[in-house]
């Protein structure tokens, strides 16, 4: 932000009407709320940084419309610096030291303590005003808005740095910062405003930037969609490793929910012993017997076959750490592949025998661990360093194993080894019951058979899967997932296509 900041100025736009845009969009969020409470009374709490800056100039803002403004400084106004102190130089009306200022009778605080400038925990004098303002915002059950991310939140990792302040509105600029996205910070957030300020969405072309919300913007145009002249083996042929027979659901979930993702064909390879069940239970997905590793190879030798997903129900052993080797054995052709639940756990003694076999698998590779998966998997990666997020977490998990890394969570992340990465914004809570992350594995490998690439397959998988949960609404269980997905390609396509 401060670089797409920098090079906005740089190109001739004053640093000052940056700030005025920003607080006119701060004075228009307010000014909603306060109509919709009728409410008259502000009090903006102002830090010694531009974000405080921005409060100064909503608070000059708010007043011109007549409202009553009060402004509390946690710096006194001499201290202040650059565009800072000419917006603090601008308010005229009351201005109190915020360590003394009083929450009585206020409709509206806005938080304008820090911004993205914030560079370590907040001192206790800060903790303790925020901490205040917390417990004044839950009694009187009155709103506050944050201005560019609610103080105390970093924006770049979503941690908490000591305290942080619990907003209903947060008006952010230019672009949504990972802090918003990742947790705790999302939490803090209420609802998420991003506004246009002047900076040019060019200015991110030049600065590399790699990390996106996950949007259909990020993957639609590859979505892959049946064509009039294709058949089934077209749109590609997904095989599903099953667990033995007394834990096949999770596979039989997997492959149904790669067939609604558009596999031309599901095949469920199934233990001889787990045979009947298997196909008692399934009618559009074929069944076909094999044992252990040697098995799968065999099923594996028809190369039609293209994509393979293993993990869900299979066991943790040395047999299963064979299986994955087998499914991810260098070969002609490109054959992709998902990696979940015990199919990682099984190298937890030895993550690296299972980063040789993703490195050198023929095609893309994703891999959808859980918190707890990760972190047995991906210990070195996982340390608990303040300033490493989620993100950087996957990032680093993408690197060493040369696969996508699909971490799951409320605010699922995904890496591909190159540094792209989306996170997933808004995801139903109802989406954490059994068979979700099955479904979920289940989705990547029908959108990997239709040969979509790794990282978009995985990100589009990840939306899907949580759209058709907020579709789908209250008392989701993991097959109202696959039978709304049907819905959620309407959306996707139009309805007519
Ligand atoms: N970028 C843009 O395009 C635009 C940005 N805009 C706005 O600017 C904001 C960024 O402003 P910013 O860079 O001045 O940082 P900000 O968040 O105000 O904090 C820095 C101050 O806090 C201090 N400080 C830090 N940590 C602390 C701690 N723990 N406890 C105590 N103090 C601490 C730090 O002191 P120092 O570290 O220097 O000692 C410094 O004084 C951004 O969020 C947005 O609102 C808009 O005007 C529109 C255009
Ligand atoms: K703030």
């Amino acid at each position: 932000m401060a670089r797409a900041d920098r090079m906005t100025i740089d190109s001739g736009v004053p640093s000052m009407d940056l700030m005025e845009s920003a607080a006119v969009a701060i004075a228009r969020v307010a000014s909603r709320v306060l109509q919709r409470m009728s409410g008259r009374r502000v009090l903006v709490l102002c830090g010694p940084g531009n974000n405080g800056g921005d409060g100064y100039v909503a608070a000059r803002l708010l007043r011109a419309q007549r409202y009553k403004v009060r402004v509390a400084s946690l710096a006194p106004p001499d201290r202040l610096r650059g565009d800072a102190a000419r917006a603090a130089a601008s308010w005229t009306g009351t201005l109190l030291p915020a360590q003394e200022c009083d929450f009585h009778g206020v409709d509206l605080v806005i938080d304008a303590l820090f911004g993205t400038g914030l560079a370590r925990d907040l001192d206790p004098a800060a903790q303790t005003l925020v901490n205040r303002l917390n417990q004044w915002r839950r009694e009187t059950k009155q709103s506050v808005i944050s201005v560019d991310i609610p103080s105390g939140v970093d924006g770049t990792t979503g941690a908490i740095r000591g305290a942080a302040v619990e907003a209903d509105e947060t008006v952010t600029f230019f672009r949504v910062k990972t802090g918003h996205l990742l947790l705790p910070g999302r939490t803090r957030c209420g609802r998420l405003t991003c506004a246009h300020i002047g900076i040019r969405s060019t200015t991110l072309e030049s600065m590399g930037v790699k990390a996106f919300v996950n949007a259909p913007e990020l993957w639609l145009p590859h979505l892959p969609r049946p064509r009039v002249d294709g058949h089934k083996y077209t749109r590609g042929h997904a095989l599903v490793v099953s667990g033995g027979a007394s834990f096949t659901g999770a596979a039989r979930l997997s492959a149904s929910a790669a067939l609604r993702a558009g596999a031309g064909l599901v095949t469920l390879a199934s233990p001889t012993e787990a045979l009947a069940v298997n196909a008692s239970a399934l009618t559009s997905v074929m069944v076909r017997p094999a044992d252990g590793p040697v098995g799968l190879a065999h099923v594996l030798a028809d190369e039609r076959k293209n994509a393979i997903a293993i993990g869900p129900g299979l066991g943790v052993s040395e047999a299963s750490c064979q299986q994955v080797e087998a499914a991810l054995k260098p070969q002609a052709y490109r054959r992709a592949a998902v990696l979940d639940a015990d199919a990682l756990t099984s190298f937890e003694s030895d993550p690296f025998r299972l980063w040789r076999a993703t490195r050198g698998a023929p095609g893309p590779v994703v891999m959808t661990p859980h918190a707890g998966e990760f972190a047995r998997l991906f210990a070195e990666c996982d340390g608990n360093h303040a300033n490493r997020s989620k993100l950087d977490k996957a990032r680093d998990a993408a690197r060493v194993s040369g696969a996508v890394v699909l971490y799951k969570g409320p605010d699922t992340v995904v890496a591909a080894p190159d540094g792209r990465a989306s996170i997933q914004t808004g995801a139903s809570p109802w989406l954490a019951t059994a068979g979700s992350g099955d479904v979920l594995t289940g989705i990547v490998a029908g959108l990997l058979a239709q040969r979509m690439e790794g990282f978009l397959a995985a990100s589009c998988a990840v939306w899907m899967h949580a759209r058709a949960a907020e579709q789908f609404g209250p008392g989701l269980i993991a097959d109202d997932i696959i039978a709304t997905l049907p819905q959620v390609w309407r959306e996707l396509c139009g309805e007519s296509a």
